[in-house]
This record gives C-alpha cells, sequence and structure tokens, in this order.
C-alpha cells in the first residue's frame, strides 16, 4: 500500500487525467460536430445557389478553392477574372462575389458608399492585431480617425519632415549598401526595405527613433518580427473556416498568433507610456507634430472613448498601412528593375538629369538633401516605374467589401444582402480587357504622355483604394519611393543574385516576396 502522500499524489494525477481526458474529448466531439454541421449547411446552400439565376453572377468554384490554391490565391483569382469580370465562389453561409470590372469597383466605392461596409466577419477576423483602428472600423470610428490623420497628412510640417527623414533615412541605405559593395556581400533587399520603412514610420508616426536599419534595437527586430509573422497568421483566416475554433482551443498558428500578440502589445504600451511622459514632461516639444501626438491629446479630451487600447489600435494600423505597402512596392520595383536592365538605365540618366548632380560626386549627404519635394516631382519616368509596378504587384493584392443591403452592381448582377464583393487588384492588372494585349508587360511607359505621368481612373488602377476611403498616406508613399529609389540608383547598378529567380510571394495583407530579395550591388560607374 502506498503511504498517505504517495496516494494523494497518485489521485491527483489521476483526477487530472481525467479532467484533461474530458476536455479533449468535448472539444474533439465540438470540432466533429462543426465540421458536420459546415457539411450539410454548405451542401444545402450549394445545391440552392446551383439552380442558377441568370441575374447572379455565375458560379467560379467554391470558397474551399482559396484554401486550397492558397499559396498561389491571387494567381487563382487571376485565372478566375480572365473567364469572367464578375463571377463568384459559393461558401456555407454567404457568397464571394469577385470583381476586375472598373465600373463596379466605383459603384460600391463611390457612388453606393453607404450600401457597402468593412463588415462584422471581417472586423473579427482582424480585431486581435487590428482592433478598432482606421483599416477595420465605419461608421463613427472611421470618420473620427480618418479626419485627424487627413490633417496631419495635408499639413506641410509632415510634408516637409517627412521629407528629411526620408532623406536621412536614404543615406543611411546608401551607405550600408556602399559596405556590402566594399565586401563583395550580397543583400537581401526586401529585409533592408522593410527594416527601412519601419524607422521611417516609427520617426514621422510616432517621434520616435527605432534604427531597425542598423540591426542594434533587439527590442524593435522582435517587434518587426512578430507583427509580420501576425499579420499573415490573421490573412489566413480568411481561407480557413476553423480558425475560431483553433483560437478557442489556443493551439497551431492561433497559439502562435497570441504570443506574437505579447510581443506587440507589450512593445506598443511601453512606446504609448513613454509619449505620454514626454509629453507631459513637455521635454519633446517638436513631437506634437507627429501622428501619435495628435492623437494622445485628443485623448485626454476624449479619456473614456480614447483609452490606450484604442491608441494600440490606432499605431498598429498606420504600420501595416505605411510599413508595409511602400517596402513591398520597392521590393518588386528592385526586382522589375533588375529582370529589365535598360529601365533601370533610363531611371538613373532621369535622376542625373533632374537633380544635375554630377556623376563623379560621391557624398551622400549632399545627393540626398538635394531631393526636395520639387526636384522628385520632376522624375516623371520614376513615377511612372514605380506605378507599372503597382500595377503588376499591388501592395494590397485584394480588397473587400460587404454588401449592407440588397443591391444591383452597373453589369446587371444582382448582390444580396452580406454577400462579401472582392475587387481583385492584382487580377486587374493582368487583364488584357483593360490594359491592352501587353497586359503582363512592365512597360513604364505606358503611363507617360510626351514624358509626362499621365494618371488612370483610380477605379481602374485601384492600388490605392478609391472613393471616400482613398488611401490617406498616397502621397507620403510616393515622396519615400522616390526618394529612396533616386538615392539607390543613383550611387548602385542592381542584378538578382540569383538570375533565375521567380516573381513568388507570400499570401498575406500585402504582397510580400518569398524568400526576400537577395541582390548583388555594383557601384555606378559614370
Ligand atoms: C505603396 C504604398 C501604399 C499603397 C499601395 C497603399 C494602398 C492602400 C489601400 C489599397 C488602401 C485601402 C485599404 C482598405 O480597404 O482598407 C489604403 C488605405 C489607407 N492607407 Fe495606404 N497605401 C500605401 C501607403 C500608405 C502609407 C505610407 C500610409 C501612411 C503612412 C498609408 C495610409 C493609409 C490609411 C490611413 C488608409 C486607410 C484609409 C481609410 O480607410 O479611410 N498608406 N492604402
Amino acid at each position: 500500500m502506498p503511504p498517505p502522500m504517495a496516494s494523494q499524489l497518485l489521485e491527483f494525477t489521476a483526477t487530472l487525467g481525467f479532467i484533461t481526458f474530458s476536455f479533449l474529448s468535448i472539444a474533439f466531439a465540438a470540432i466533429i460536430l462543426y465540421v458536420v454541421a459546415s457539411i450539410i449547411s454548405f451542401s444545402i446552400f450549394y445545391i440552392k445557389e446551383s439552380i442558377q439565376k441568370a441575374d447572379r453572377p455565375p458560379i467560379a468554384g467554391t470558397v474551399f478553392h482559396q484554401l486550397i490554391y492558397f499559396n498561389t490565391l491571387f494567381d487563382f483569382q487571376t485565372n478566375i477574372a480572365r473567364r469572367h469580370q464578375t463571377c463568384r465562389l459559393i461558401g456555407p453561409s454567404h457568397s464571394e462575389i469577385f470583381t476586375a470590372d472598373p465600373a463596379n469597383i466605383e459603384h460600391i466605392l463611390k457612388s453606393n458608399f453607404s450600401k457597402y461596409s468593412k463588415g462584422q466577419d471581417n472586423y473579427l477576423i482582424m480585431k486581435d492585431l487590428f482592433g478598432d483602428g482606421i483599416f477595420v472600423v465605419d461608421g463613427k470610428k472611421w470618420r473620427h480617425q480618418r479626419k485627424v490623420a487627413s490633417y496631419e497628412f495635408s499639413t506641410k510640417v509632415i510634408r516637409d519632415f517627412s521629407s528629411v527623414v526620408f532623406q536621412q533615412n536614404a543615406a543611411k541605405l546608401v551607405r550600408k549598401i556602399s559596405d556590402a559593395v566594399n565586401t563583395a556581400t550580397m543583400i537581401d533587399m526586401q529585409d533592408l526595405l522593410m527594416r527601412l520603412t519601419l524607422d521611417s514610420i516609427f520617426k514621422v508616426g510616432f517621434g520616435v527613433e527605432l534604427d531597425t536599419l542598423s540591426g542594434s534595437n533587439e527590442f524593435g527586430v522582435r517587434f518587426s518580427k512578430a507583427f509580420d509573422d501576425s499579420n499573415s497568421i490573421v490573412f489566413r483566416r480568411y481561407a480557413d473556416i476553423f480558425w475560431e475554433i483553433k483560437r478557442l482551443l489556443n493551439i497551431g498558428l492561433e497559439a502562435q498568433l497570441k504570443r506574437n500578440l505579447k510581443v506587440i502589445d507589450d512593445f506598443v504600451y511601453q512606446l504609448i507610456y513613454h509619449k505620454r511622459e514626454q509629453l507631459q514632461s513637455g521635454r519633446e516639444a517638436k513631437s506634437k507634430e507627429d501622428i501619435l501626438s495628435r492623437f494622445i491629446l485628443a485623448s485626454e479630451k476624449d479619456p473614456e472613448n480614447m483609452t490606450d487600447r484604442y491608441l494600440r489600435d490606432i499605431i498598429l494600423n498606420f504600420l501595416i498601412a505605411g510599413k508595409d505597402t511602400s517596402a513591398n512596392t520597392l521590393s518588386w520595383f528592385f526586382f522589375m528593375l533588375c529582370k529589365h536592365p535598360l529601365v533601370q538605365e533610363k531611371i538613373a540618366i532621369e535622376i542625373r538629369e533632374v537633380t544635375k548632380f554630377e556623376g563623379g560626386r560621391t557624398d551622400i549627404m549632399e545627393f540626398s538633401a538635394c531631393l526636395s519635394e520639387e526636384v522628385i516631382d520632376r522624375m516623371h519616368y520614376l513615377h511612372a516605374a514605380l506605378t507599372e509596378t503597382l500595377r503588376l504587384y499591388p501592395a494590397v493584392p485584394v480588397d473587400v467589401k460587404i454588401a449592407d443591403e440588397d443591391d444591383v452592381l452597373p453589369d446587371g448582377f444582382k448582390i444580396k444582402k452580406g454577400d462579401a464583393v472582392n475587387y481583385l487588384t492584382y487580377a486587374m492588372g493582368r487583364m488584357t480587357y483593360l490594359w491592352g494585349e501587353d497586359a503582363e508587360e512592365f512597360r513604364p511607359e505606358r503611363w507617360l504622355e510626351n514624358g509626362v505621368f499621365r494618371p488612370e481612373s483610380p477605379f481602374k488602377f485601384i492600388a490605392f483604394n478609391g472613393g471616400p476611403r482613398i488611401c490617406l498616406g498616397k502621397q507620403f508613399a510616393y515622396r519615400q519611393m522616390k526618394i529612396l529609389a533616386a538615392a539607390l540608383l543613383h550611387f548602385f547598378k542592381f542584378k538578382l543574385d540569383d538570375e533565375s529567380k521567380t516573381a513568388a510571394y507570400r499570401t498575406m495583407f500585402t504582397l510580400h516576396m518569398d524568400k526576400g530579395l537577395p541582390l548583388l550591388a555594383y557601384h555606378r560607374l559614370y
């Protein structure tokens, strides 16, 4: 017979084992039940919807196809768009409409703005990471954030301040790449650009010098990785109908997301705390110019609604807006320049002509300081090459709105309340019915008329969205991308480390290059 202590331990272990076993059995039974219920409801919906009505968009598959083709999702959507300009995938409870028709897009984003929203499902998927930030919310919360942020982006102070930050960061990157050239080392351009745009948005948006480019800020690098991974996991939820169960059970990617969110929250709350302290002590008079300071000041007048959690959400939304979009676009831009060396040369010539900076002069600070707003505005070919990159590799490859009421699209198809209407930005750039026979070719000249950049309708070239929710940072983004590109292409020529590298992406909210962008840089010899 075991001694009393041992027997208590045995009893405790047995009880614990029993509780764990019961919990797992219940969880397992719940999953089975959920799967069976989903299959039954989906079958009923499928049969109902398959009885094709002429006024509903044609069925191109089921929502499960998106999970099957997840790794090449945007190409799957491109193939669908080639067959039907508007169509739908059907799911257990509602249809996912897909459209590549500019008239339909103008209808949902502008003319009938009030009938469409981001929707509750979208909110549930995004809220763990993006909370109540501008990308996720509608109505009053959206209007408030849009108003404060629009004011910010329109001020001359921000324009001038951001130009200086971009010039300084461009000089830092040139020095870093110069070191790599001198030691004949390969660079991962995407990684460098992600760090640099993170540093820029932290400085301009939050008045903080993060310096992840040098790699010396361990917390900044850890935060950045946690943010990128979370972005990817949250996007996956759109294609995984079981994500809520996985979240409840805290398993797989959902468990990873929870760990990442802790890293992100700790970092951001500290940032808010320090910023508040600086503002209260009056140590940072200048920081009142950054976006976070303006929101913190506003929160003092409305502490009940504008809690630290709300400020945290605002920060993370501006981060995804400002960091990944510009870094990804620049990565694809350099990738395209390596594939099209003639375009690379043409841009270098334009930079030299516009800046009138002699080839032999090597002062990096002097060069980047001459990249004023007025100077970069005259770089039409560079502007066209960046825009052409966005046409083929849009930073936000697909976007969606939910119908809040029944509607009819301009092409005559009926939309039911609750339908998700996806507009296929990545696919649209490849459609011959929109861009002509050479739609899939990278040709910056298509944007120029007598050497001057000529914009397209925002509903055909939808990379920056359109209507009342058009991107707030468009000018900001072009300013940063043009300053960085001009500085890099003035000093270096770039080649792919592996000439056979193909244009593979990682499926997430933003069009991230898969496996980075390993490049070799060479000093430009004039
Ligand atoms: C190449 C760079 C960029 C591209 C392609 C881009 C594209 C977009 C797109 C497609 C949207 C609509 C997203 C949605 O439906 O929710 C959007 C919204 C937005 N963008 Fe950008 N963006 C870029 C850079 C930036 C930058 C640098 C900032 C700020 C620093 C910014 C700030 C915003 C904000 C605040 C919104 C939300 C607007 C609203 O919902 O009212 N963007 N952007």
